[in-house]
Order: C-alpha cells, then sequence, then structure tokens
C-alpha cells in the first residue's frame, strides 16, 4: 500500500500527482508551481478543483510538516479572478488560529506579481 509519499498533490513518488514542493519562509508554507494545459476546464484556466486542491494542500501541509497530522473538517475557497495555466504561480498558506482539536487556516494563489486569484479558508481537525 503506498504511504503518504503518494500524496496527490505533494507525494513526489505519486507518477499523476502535482508535486507540489512547499517550504517554510517564516510563519508561512509556500510553494512554487507552473500548471500545464493537462490541468485547465476552459482554455487557458486552471480547473477550479485542482485549485481547491492546492489550496487544502498548502493549508493540512503546513500543520503536518510542523509534526501535526490532520484531516480537512471543512473548506471553503473564494474564486477571485481566473488562475491561469503557464504562469508562475505561489501557493501560500499559515495558520489563523485554533480552539481545542480544530485549527482555522488560511491559503492564498497568487500570480508573479502578487495578485490574488484564489483565497482558501479551512477547519483543520488535529487527528492522532
Ligand atoms: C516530501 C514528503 C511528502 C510527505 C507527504 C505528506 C502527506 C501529508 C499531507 C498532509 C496534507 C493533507 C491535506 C489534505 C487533507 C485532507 O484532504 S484529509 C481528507 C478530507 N477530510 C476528511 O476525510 C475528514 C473526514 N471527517 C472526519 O474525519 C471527522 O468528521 C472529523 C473532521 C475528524 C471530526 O470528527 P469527530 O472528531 O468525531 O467529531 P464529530 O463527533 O463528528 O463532531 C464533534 C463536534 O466537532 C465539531 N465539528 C466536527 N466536524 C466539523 C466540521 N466539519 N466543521 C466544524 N465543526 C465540526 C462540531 O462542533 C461537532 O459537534 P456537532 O456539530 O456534530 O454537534
Amino acid at each position: 500500500m503506498p504511504g503518504e509519499n503518494y500524496c496527490f498533490a505533494c507525494g513526489p513518488e505519486n507518477p499523476i500527482g502535482l508535486h507540489l514542493d512547499f517550504h517554510f519562509e517564516e510563519d508561512k508554507y509556500v510553494a512554487e508551481k507552473t500548471l500545464p494545459h493537462e490541468y485547465q476546464s476552459y482554455e487557458g484556466v486552471v480547473h477550479g478543483g485542482i485549485i481547491t486542491t492546492m489550496l487544502d494542500e498548502a493549508m493540512g501541509g503546513y500543520l503536518y510538516s510542523g509534526g501535526e497530522r490532520a484531516v480537512t473538517a471543512r473548506l471553503d475557497v473564494r474564486y477571485r479572478k481566473t488562475t491561469p495555466v503557464g504562469e508562475h504561480l505561489v501557493i501560500t498558506g499559515w495558520e489563523e488560529s485554533r480552539r481545542g482539536s480544530f485549527v482555522n487556516m488560511k491559503a492564498t494563489i497568487a500570480l508573479a506579481d502578487g495578485t490574488v486569484t484564489a483565497e482558501g479558508t479551512a477547519k483543520m481537525a488535529l487527528v492522532d
């Protein structure tokens, strides 16, 4: 059975995964990615489900990389502008607050000039 290295969003061993490669920049969890046309919906536009996947990963992966295991309990996405395929994207996740076993997270996807195309807000449930 494949392990976490098969994570669709970030697992390096998943042959059809997104291979997002995150790192911490101070208290932000950041990855850069240019998506090819295989991930589009309308011409030139990244599929909304892929956008949601990247935001989810930025938030869940933030906790995982900090030594906590969490599942997404609730996720809200605001698609502010279309996100283009073939352009450099910056995906960023961070923690806003926590209460008990739930952590409130935020994430954005931005173009190279800083324009935010999508924002995610999630409630992540800490699990053992
Ligand atoms: C280079 C190396 C690579 C390494 C590679 C690493 C890979 C690692 C990557 C990690 C990054 C993964 C990022 C993606 C993460 C996912 O995609 S996880 C998959 C998607 N999520 C799931 O499958 C979660 C499924 N849901 C559950 O497991 C359970 O419902 C939960 C969320 C744990 C909660 O269960 P529970 O603790 O038993 O709570 P429950 O009894 O249902 O509710 C108790 C109370 O908690 C609160 N509550 C429960 N659920 C909710 C909710 N959704 N919203 C608000 N309040 C809630 C409520 O107050 C509730 O009371 P009621 O309103 O029901 O009266």
